[in-house]
């Protein structure tokens, strides 16, 4: 047997599994993809082989490349269509709203946010992703990005950390403080995510560490924008400005209906999620913090990042949705959810 067909065997075997890939990948699709290839060398089994490894996934899958959106859409549209609930793929242009922002600090009295983190994916169009990706690749696409990054001036000037030759002990501090990635995300290692690791992966951040840049992690380039406290509005205005100021500097990957490609098809569009670590001991113990999310289309996580569990009642609230709608959208939908979660713990409390 093929390798794709026994990663297909074990996903089509599994009862339990309840992936969007299992979903969607229906055996006519299957005979459809299996022999199809990207120009970047990507199959059907680069896409699925997390998934089908990893059977408690809640997506399963993964673009190859940027080209892999369209070789593999039959499956790849109807997962991406299910995971951001929308019917058409016509995702707007880009309007991130700087003019329009109407919030500041969500939580003035600083009572229950811990700290403010927007971020982005962006992958550079002419590479492509962790699956297909060689040695010689990632070095190439560290440094045109560190290229970039050590152009950039004013309160987004900043150094360059590669992982390679960075001691364990900073590794450890700086994930424990939130602002580097580790390898740690058995979804992602099966996906080829940690291949070669640690080369050609690293942190570009600022002195404040309030804007950093994670270099060939899930995506090709994160850029992240954080501090402490709740003020959403300079977390989001300096993060809008680095992208902007970056755009003109690199070529990112997008595709008309999509907007901006990542490697997994849960962030592409607008790419942004935007999060508070945020104080809800009451809310987060009532039956329904699930049903609440859902109706604001907010996600809670561990504050340890996606797949952790919560420390102390502690979450990481963000938006759900980056598909379909454009940033200044995203960001005010997690702005009004994290209003009604913050509303609903000082009623909870008494408060
Ligand atoms: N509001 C926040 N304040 C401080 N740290 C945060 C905040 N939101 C996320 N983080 C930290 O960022 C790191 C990465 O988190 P996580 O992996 O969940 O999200 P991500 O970077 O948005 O990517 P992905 O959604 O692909 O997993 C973790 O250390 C997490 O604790």
């Amino acid at each position: 047997m093929s390798d794709l067909a026994e990663l297909y065997a074990k996903l089509q075997a599994s009862e339990t599994c309840k992936s969007l890939l299992k979903k969607h990948l229906t055996q006519e699709r299957y005979e459809e993809l299996k022999d199809k290839k990207t120009s970047f060398g990507g199959t059907l089994a680069d896409c699925i082989r997390s998934g089908c490894e990893n059977l408690d996934s809640g997506v399963g899958i993964y673009a190859c490349d940027p080209e892999g959106y369209t070789v593999f859409a039959p499956v790849l549209d109807a997962v991406i269509k299910d995971y951001h609930k929308v019917d058409k793929l016509d995702h707007p242009p880009s309007d991130f709203g700087v003019d329009k922002i109407d919030f500041g600090d969500l939580d003035p009295e600083g009572q229950l946010i811990v700290s403010t983190r927007v971020r982005v994916g962006r992958s550079h169009a002419s590479f492509g992703f962790p699956p297909v990706l060689k040695k010689e690749d990632r070095l190439a696409m560290e440094k045109v990005t560190v290229e970039a990054l050590n152009t950039l001036e004013g309160e987004l000037k900043g150094t360059y950390y590669p992982l390679t030759g960075m001691s364990k002990e900073t590794q450890k501090q700086l994930t424990d403080d939130h602002f580097l990635f580790n390898d740690s995300d058995r979804f992602l290692r099966a996906a080829g995510g940690y291949n070669d690791w640690p080369t050609g992966r690293g942190i570009f951040h600022t002195p404040d560490k309030k804007f950093l840049v994670w270099v060939n992690e899930e995506d090709h380039l994160r850029f992240i924008s954080m501090q402490m406290g709740g003020n959403l509005k300079e977390v989001y205005v300096r993060l809008v400005k680095a992208i902007q100021t970056l755009e003109k500097k690199l070529t990112f990957a997008k595709r008309e209906g999509l907007g901006y490609l990542t490697f997994c098809p849960s962030n592409l569009g607008t790419t942004l999620r935007a999060s508070v670590h945020i104080k809800i001991p009451k809310l987060s113990q009532t039956p329904d913090f699930k049903a609440f999310c859902d109706k604001y289309n907010i996600q809670a996580r561990g504050i340890h990042g996606e797949h952790t569990e919560s420390v102390g009642g502690v979450y990481d609230i963000s938006n759900k949705r980056r598909l379909g709608l454009t940033e200044f959208q995203a960001i005010q939908e997690m702005r009004r959810g994290v209003e009604a979660v913050i509303a609903e713990e000082k009623k909870l409390s008494g408060k």
